[in-house]
């Protein structure tokens, strides 16, 4: 049954029942107020707590870190008295069985509300085990639910704040539910005009994207999802939702967000805020391995080498090439002794600890305490027993110390790599059997640095730095790390991320038709294992809740001829335009179509070629419109005119995509971006070009 108050909407209708209706709205509406009594309260209590937390805390820096966390949350408590405090509500079964013929009921909403801290909550935050049931029961199975109402929010005049305005029912205790595709409030919501950055979906989630959201911390995941299904929301959600089940683990080893532009990290930077999450290090993959400033630009050959995984193999044989035969043996000086520790004794101690692999500088360390050992040995059978200072001494003393620095000698990142590529016999010897006589060419510095210091490193080189600082030494591993767009990934990349949740998990999210990287994967099993993470599971999310069904079908055309086994897409909407115009001039059609666009509500994208962006926004400009470009994504201009190369995870109401063909011949997956540009749609697509269309859209 659903019930509709300001725009009744009723298949079971209860037509005459207004009145009852409105009675119900009211009492609704009281219970706003009441929770809003409790929220206001909690603010003053926060604002408190930030001028005691400076006192109570132990020293300067977590007094620092907590006010900073309590202003934040008086801050956004402040911000947001208007905003919807709860979105569902659940009435579970009477408990015959227990005698309690009261109904459990529950308000679901983003955050908590208590009127204090140990009061039972007036609002039960969405990541509390019992909100699972809103998300999940089904008349199939209403897990004890009779009736799940969801409210529909919406100012009463424009400029006013946002009331409660509707309510829906479903009567699962009456085998009624409504499906997410006839749910007035969920289609409102996936509707609605896109302006201004990415939203949380918390009222809205769908059961199979609650159950991704939901997996337990240690369960790695990979998510292929269709273009608007949902990848992004579900990882965020799903990082907003570890944080608030695991708060001590995750605390302690932190969880990391990783996108694929900056463009794309301010897009989705509200979302974990809005869901009460503040302070999560968000960055993209070249942040990650950013250990000095990109000032150099690699050929193809070069960039591809660098980024494939036998790039690893290669840097694992040049480090190791420093561990070296052991010469002599050694005399080591101990008052008026001299122990002799002989040459064979030696080998065998760097031979094994080779094989048992440790960090190469942890390895250091063991063949450092093992001759220690030897020395031990001799001098207490002499001597009595050596404590610890003793073994420090020996261990620093200048015969041990020379014996290490000949055979496992100490070694920075940056001086392999350059190792390498200022030595092309160097690189002969590391490479052979991994790289052809022309990969190996192509990563040769043409002119190489005075010293190390003075290198220009690439951003390929950064990946090569962090690969041989990683075998040094182990980084920290996060708890969980989140990665979007991770088809894009290189092999080499994905070690980088491997490396920093080798003992934390992972969420993979991704799309392989939107795979427009050289090096990108063609299968979630080979991404994974380069990940390290071969044990996660692999789901698929087909329904799209952005592209309407028009520009689906358009894009699934695309999709066939993309060699990519991912299954067509299906979207949950109706509505929306596509149009498609051969125009005989680009850029005043361009004109006429944004002119147009802006005549309708919500954001607008032009998308072109990459090398065309900067001539369209100019004609945009020239013509008298206001024009946003790729640095101010969601927040200037509702127009804005974007390369197709930064696109990726964004949408807009409406996308004008210009030539196809440019784009299409713009790189070797150029299919793949085209595939990327018209999925951006929300509610209309419009597609204009002098040239003809590419294969699969012609015709
Ligand atoms: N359950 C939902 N309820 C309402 N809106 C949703 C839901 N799931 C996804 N959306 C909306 O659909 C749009 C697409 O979501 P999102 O960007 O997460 O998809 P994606 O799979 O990452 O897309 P792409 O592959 O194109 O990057 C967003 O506006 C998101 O808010």
């Amino acid at each position: 049954m659903t019930s509709y108050a300001q725009d009744a909407y009723t298949p079971d209708s209860r037509a005459g029942d207004a009145a009852g209706l409105d009675d119900e709205l009211a009492e609704e509406r009281r219970y706003v107020a009441l929770c809003r009594d409790a929220m206001t309260r909690q603010v003053e209590d926060a604002g408190l707590q930030v001028t005691e937390g400076q006192d109570v805390s132990g020293d300067g820096a977590s007094a620092e870190a907590l006010g900073r966390y309590l202003r934040t949350r008086a801050r956004d408590m402040a911000q947001e008295p208007d905003s919807p405090l709860f979105f569902g509500r659940l009435d579970f079964d009477d408990a015959p069985e227990t005698g309690d013929h009261r109904r459990q009921r529950y308000y679901i909403g983003r955050r908590r509300v208590s009127e204090h801290p140990a009061a039972p909550p007036l609002v039960v935050d969405w990541r509390a085990p019992v909100s699972r049931t809103f998300y999940q029961a089904s008349a199939l199975e209403p897990q004890g639910v009779a009736v799940r109402r969801r409210f529909g929010w919406a100012p009463l005049s424009s400029g006013e704040p946002k009331d409660l305005t509707g309510m829906e029912d479903e009567h699962l205790d009456r085998q009624e539910d409504v499906p997410a595709g006839a749910s007035r409030i969920v289609a409102a919501e996936i509707e609605r005009p896109r302006t201004g950055p990415m939203r949380d979906i918390a009222a809205t989630i769908q059961p199979e994207q609650d159950d991704l959201v939901r997996r337990e911390l240690a369960d790695s995941v990979c998510i292929q999802g269709a273009p608007g299904s949902g990848k992004t929301a579900v990882g965020l959600h799903r990082a907003a939702y570890l944080l608030y089940t695991y708060p001590q683990r995750l605390q302690r080893s932190g969880l990391l967000i990783i996108g694929p532009n900056q463009t794309f990290l301010r897009y989705i930077a509200q979302v974990l805020p809005a869901l009460g999450e503040i302070d999560i290090a968000q960055c993209t993959v070249e942040d990650v391995v950013a250990h000095h400033p990109v000032q150099a630009v690699d050929g193809e050959l070069a960039a591809a080498v660098k980024q494939s995984h036998r790039m690893a193999a290669v840097l694992e044989r040049a480090l190791y090439s420093r561990v070296t035969a052991v010469p002599d043996g050694i005399t080591v000086p101990d008052g008026s002794y001299r122990w002799r520790v002989y040459g064979d004794e030696l080998s065998r101690i760097v031979e094994e600890v080779r094989e048992q692999a440790p960090p190469y500088a942890v390895g250091r360390e063991h063949v450092r305490s093992r001759a220690v050992s030897l020395v031990q040995e001799q001098a207490e059978r002499r001597a009595g027993p050596k404590n610890m200072t003793w073994q420090r001494k020996i261990g620093r003393c200048r015969p041990v110390a020379a014996f290490l620095d000949a055979v496992w000698p100490t070694v920075r990142a940056e001086e392999v790599v350059a190792g390498l590529l200022g030595d092309a016999e160097a690189l002969a010897r590391a490479a052979d059997g991994l790289l052809d006589a022309d990969e190996q060419a192509a990563l040769v510095w043409d002119r190489p640095p005075r010293s190390v210091k003075s290198a220009k490193w690439s951003a390929e080189d950064l990946l090569l730095i962090d690969e041989v600082a990683g075998l040094i030494e182990r980084p920290g591993s996060f708890g969980h790390v989140v990665v979007d767009e991770a088809q894009d990934l290189s092999p080499m990349q994905c070690r980088a991320i491997a490396r920093r949740s080798g003992f934390g998990s992972l969420t993979v999210l991704g799309d392989l038709a939107q795979a427009t990287a050289p090096w990108a994967a063609r299968s979630w099993a080979e991404q994974l294992a380069h990940l390290g993470k071969t044990q996660g599971t692999v789901t698929e999310l087909t329904t799209g809740f952005r592209v309407p069904a028009a520009v689906m079908s358009l894009a699934n055309r695309l999709l066939g001829a993309l060699d990519v086994d991912v299954p067509p897409a299906r979207s949950l909407r109706q509505d929306g335009e596509l149009t498609v115009r051969q125009v005989p001039d680009l850029l005043s059609a361009t004109v006429d179509a944004a002119r147009r666009a802006l005549t309708q509500e919500g954001a607008i994208a032009v998308i072109t070629a990459d090398a065309e962006a900067e001539r369209t926004a100019e004609a945009l400009r020239a013509a008298g419109l206001e024009v946003a470009t790729s640095e101010d994504v969601g927040t200037a201009a509702r127009l804005a005119v974007l390369p197709a190369k930064v696109v990726k995870g964004l949408e807009y109401d409406h996308v004008i995509v210009v030539e196809p063909s440019a784009i299409v011949a713009a790189e070797p997956r150029g299919l793949h971006r085209l595939y990327v540009a018209v999925t951006r749609a929300v509610s209309r697509l419009d597609v204009l070009h002098a040239d003809p269309l590419p294969e699969p859209l012609a015709g």
